[in-house]
Formats: C-alpha cells, sequence, structure tokens
C-alpha cells in the first residue's frame, strides 16, 4: 500500500484522511507532521494515524507527500525536506490554493513530480470535488495514484491548463462556504418571519443536501430542474424575479472573479517574498 504523509494537519488534511480512511485505506499507511501538540493528538484519536512534530520524520518513507500547509507557509518547509526529497524522490501534491506548480518546483526541486491540486472540505464525508493538474515530471503512474487519493475524497477533474486552478478554487475549493452562506442567509430571513431557528436550519440544510443531491444524481441540467420548481405566476418565480432583480448572476460572477483574482494574488505576493 502507497505510504502517504501529509505536511500539516488542519482542516483540509483532516477532510482528505477522513475521507481516505472511509473507502478502507489503513491508518498505518499514513503519516501526519503537525507543529500543533493539541492537532496532533486530535488527529491520533481520532483516526489511529501517527502524528510527529516535525515534517521530516512524518515524510520519512512516504511515496507521495501531500502538502496541506497555508499558501505563506509552503516556502519555509522545503529547507527541511529538501535532502529526504532528493533521495526518496516521492510525487509531490499540493493543495495549497493560487500556488503555482514554477514556485513548487523552485522551491522543492525542479526534478521532481508534482501535483496541484484544489480539493474542497466534503472531502471529509467522501463528496468532495478536486481539480488537479500535473508537471511534466508526473509519470502516468504517478497520476493514476494522485487520482486514486482525490477519488477517495469525492468527484476528480484533470486541468490541463494550470491557469484555471483559480477558477478552480472559486467554484469549488472555496464554494462550500457559499452554499452554507445561502443557508445561513435563508435561516435568518425565516427567523425574521417568525419560523423557530431550529427548523429554519434543518429546512434550509436538507433543502441544499436534496438539491445537491438532484443534481448530481439525476444528470438534468440545472435549469430544467430549476424550471420544475417554478410553477407560472408562483412563489418560486416570485422569488427568482427578486434575486434576478437584485442582479444574483452578477454578483456570483463579481465573487468568483474575486476569489480567482485572490489565488493569483496569493502567488504573487510569495513571488514578491525576499
Ligand atoms: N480549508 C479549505 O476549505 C481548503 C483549503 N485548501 C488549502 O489547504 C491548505 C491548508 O488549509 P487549511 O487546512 O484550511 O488550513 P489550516 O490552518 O487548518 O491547516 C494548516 C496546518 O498547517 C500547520 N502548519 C503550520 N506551519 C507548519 C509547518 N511549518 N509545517 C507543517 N505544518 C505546519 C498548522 O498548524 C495547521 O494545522 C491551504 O494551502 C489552503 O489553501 C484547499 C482546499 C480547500
Ligand atoms: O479560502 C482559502 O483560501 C482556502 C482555499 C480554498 C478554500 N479555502
Amino acid at each position: 500500500m502507497t505510504r502517504l504523509a501529509f505536511i500539516g494537519g488542519g482542516n483540509m488534511a483532516r477532510s482528505l484522511i477522513g475521507g481516505l480512511l472511509k473507502t478502507g485505506v489503513a491508518p498505518a499507511t499514513i503519516s501526519v507532521a503537525e507543529p500543533r501538540a493539541e492537532g496532533r493528538q486530535e488527529l491520533g484519536r481520532d483516526f489511529g494515524i501517527a502524528c510527529y512534530a516535525e515534517n521530516r520524520l512524518a515524510a520519512a518513507e512516504a511515496e507521495v507527500i501531500v502538502l496541506a500547509v497555508k499558501p505563506q507557509v509552503m516556502p519555509s518547509i522545503h529547507g527541511e525536506l529538501q535532502d529526504l526529497l532528493q533521495r526518496q524522490r516521492p510525487l509531490l501534491i499540493s493543495i495549497a490554493a493560487g500556488v503555482r506548480l514554477d514556485q513548487l518546483e523552485r522551491w522543492f526541486g525542479t526534478g521532481l513530480p508534482i501535483v496541484r491540486c484544489m480539493p474542497n472540505t466534503p472531502a471529509l464525508i467522501g463528496a468532495g470535488a478536486t481539480g488537479l493538474c500535473a508537471n511534466g515530471r508526473v509519470s502516468p503512474a504517478q497520476k493514476a495514484q494522485a487520482q486514486h487519493i482525490l477519488d477517495a475524497a469525492g468527484l476528480t477533474r484533470w486541468i490541463d491548463d494550470e491557469t484555471l486552478m483559480d477558477t478552480v478554487t472559486a467554484i469549488s475549493g472555496s464554494a462550500p462556504a457559499y452554499f452554507f452562506a445561502l443557508v445561513e442567509a435563508l435561516e435568518e430571513a425565516a427567523v425574521t418571519q417568525g419560523l423557530p431557528r431550529e427548523t429554519a436550519r434543518a429546512l434550509a440544510a436538507q433543502t441544499c443536501f436534496g438539491a445537491g443531491r438532484m443534481l448530481t444524481e439525476s444528470g438534468e441540467d440545472p435549469a430544467v430542474l430549476r424550471q420544475r420548481v417554478t410553477s407560472p405566476h408562483g412563489t418560486t418565480q416570485a422569488a427568482l424575479e427578486s434575486f434576478s432583480a437584485d442582479g444574483l448572476s452578477r454578483i456570483v460572477a463579481r465573487a468568483v472573479a474575486a476569489a480567482t483574482r485572490r489565488g493569483v494574488e496569493l502567488a504573487a505576493e510569495l513571488d514578491a517574498q525576499p
């Protein structure tokens, strides 16, 4: 079985590890480096995996290393791993938003096989969505290996043009938060009208779940599903007309552009570092 190390044991590493274990991957094949003692304790307790304070200890013997630290931390971790990486030549998988393949090659070594990917937190329950992009050093077998790891987290799609990875981040990496925000807004609106909060939340959350399942399981166009809810001159039409009058499409397009731009900026900020 592939030996897998995570550098950084935060939210996203938890989500990916949770997804992997649910598909039957043995806990003994996964190790994590996490500087926070509390984080290590939680990961060990929840998943039964080996946790280390030092990156080198977690990465020792790994065939695949998942870089799961914040983009700003990425340039600072290569020093401690460099000789190990040159000796072991593992497949590196970065999940950091914005961080480009050429930056990873510069920091970790130009000869290394590297996959840049963008998963999302529903990976924790196997319902994630991940875009992946490989550098020229990644062999077909390693590509399959990366896909296998991310398939455990849910749906995967390869992206040929790396510049589109920031768009992927904007429409799936960050997007669970958009749906959570919509449910929060629905809940608030219902509470304002007098519905008990618990009832409002349960109804809104289940509706989000149901709509998501219909979208992914029916194979039908979202517009068709929308039309089926929308009776002529009914309640849904009234709501959709209100959304339209307030410029929902424009609001969403602007938000996606802002997230995409922020991905590009994150990489530029790292380029600007001494
Ligand atoms: N949270 C999300 O929904 C998603 C996050 N990402 C990306 O995943 C990466 C991690 O994000 P999160 O898990 O949300 O952040 P997080 O802050 O929860 O996790 C990062 C972990 O790295 C640890 N860390 C800090 N310095 C370290 C070092 N020198 N060596 C090893 N570990 C170190 C921190 O203690 C922390 O537990 C980011 O690059 C982010 O862009 C990608 C997709 C979705
Ligand atoms: O907000 C962020 O920067 C990270 C990347 C995608 C989701 N969370």
